[in-house]
């Protein structure tokens, strides 16, 4: 009785059942006062904007150069002419708006707790609960394995909106072209073979759509949406609400509110990457800030090498005057680490540095 008495107290309800019933956060959701100190809402005033990069483009020396400007400054761009037509876009910010819009008893039906079975990685609900002391996050999520396409667990797929799993597979296609691009463009403006980190991606590379969703806060001076973080695959394609901001990204210990236009996608680098790479382009850290008033959603889709690919800099870009800078390993292994880290608020990607 007692252990399962426990387990349930381990086990918080949704984000947006808890924010219809409380006017303040719980403590768990409340972030540590030194991480307050300068508010979490206060941003600091851009000098010069995150660079817009036209994927169609990327050939062009100009472009590519804008790319590398970004990648160097913020790690994150904004895209655009990304191929990828308004009306997708919009049909899948809509399907996901109608999924979150749902009853919480039919949002379960997708659910990564299922009673008496272990914590999924897939599924609708929040992160797993690790410790009494782990700081929450403000959100639900919806978070699905896209790629590759034989291992789409459709059980975890919602059936509410009807259109929801055509327009997730056609969005998906297309950001795994975007993802193809971007890789191309890195490893030129790297002096590798065009193709090298589109040939690290086996038929067992990963990609997974996660579907964030911030309701209002009452307190947002004093909770995350989502805490400090990097990405941990190669990279992420983020669509993210047109009408609410949130998202942070940090540049030398300050945060800068990142806006984006309407239908550009947000771009980032993540850990993977910046270990393939040597750290020449680095896997920014961002965050996102709630709101009192407005919900918000966002669209993160991440793409990954298998897991028992061996992470390690490419050897193009290792010399004795640069050195790997990271500890080789699997990235089976990398994701375990970066998952317990993530938890704890901390980033696995710091332990590996030599
Ligand atoms: O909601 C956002 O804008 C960012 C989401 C994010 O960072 C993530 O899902 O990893
Ligand atoms: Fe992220």
């Amino acid at each position: 009785m007692a252990a399962s008495g426990q387990a349930l107290t381990m086990v918080p309800k949704t984000v947006q059942e808890l924010a219809a019933a409380v006017r303040e956060p719980p403590s768990r959701y409340v972030r540590p006062e030194q991480e307050r100190h300068a508010s979490l809402l206060a941003a600091d005033e851009m000098q010069e904007p995150i660079p817009l990069v036209d994927l169609s483009r990327l050939t062009d020396a100009d472009e590519a150069n804008k790319l590398r400007a970004a990648l160097q400054t913020w790690g994150l761009f904004l895209a655009t002419n990304h191929g990828i037509e308004d009306s997708l876009m919009d049909a899948m910010m809509s399907a996901s708006r109608e999924f979150f819009r749902q009853p919480i008893e039919e949002k379960k039906k997708c659910s990564n707790l299922v009673e008496g079975k272990p914590f999924e990685i897939e599924g609708y609900g929040n992160d797993k609960v690790v410790s009494q002391d782990q700081i929450l996050d403000w959100q639900d999520r919806l978070h699905l394995r896209v790629e590759p396409e034989d291992g789409r667990n459709f059980a975890k797929w919602p059936t509410h909106p009807e259109s929801f799993r055509d327009v997730l597979h056609e969005y998906s296609s297309r950001t795994k072209g975007i993802r193809d691009v971007i890789l191309r463009s890195i490893a030129n403006l790297l002096e590798l073979n065009e193709d090298y980190f589109v040939n690290q991606l086996s038929n067992k590379a990963t990609g997974f759509a996660r579907f964030n969703y911030y309701p209002p806060c009452p307190r947002p001076d004093l909770v995350l949406g989502l805490k400090s973080h990097s990405d941990g695959g190669l990279l992420t394609i983020l669509l993210v609400d047109e009408d609410v901001g949130g998202l942070q990204v940090q540049r030398d210990g300050k945060w800068y509110n990142v806006r984006a236009k309407p239908h550009t996608l947000v771009i980032n680098l993540g850990d993977c990457m910046e270990i393939m790479n040597n750290g020449i382009f680095r896997s920014p850290i961002h965050r996102v800030v709630t709101n009192a008033e407005k919900e918000r959603l966002s669209l993160a889709m991440s793409y990954n090498v298998d897991g028992e690919m061996v992470l390690e800099p490419a050897p193009g870009l290792v010399d004795d005057k640069r050195p790997s800078r990271y500890m080789k390993l699997k990235n089976k292994d990398f994701v375990a680490g970066l998952i317990k880290h993530f938890l704890q608020g901390t980033r696995f990607i710091e332990t590996l540095k030599i």
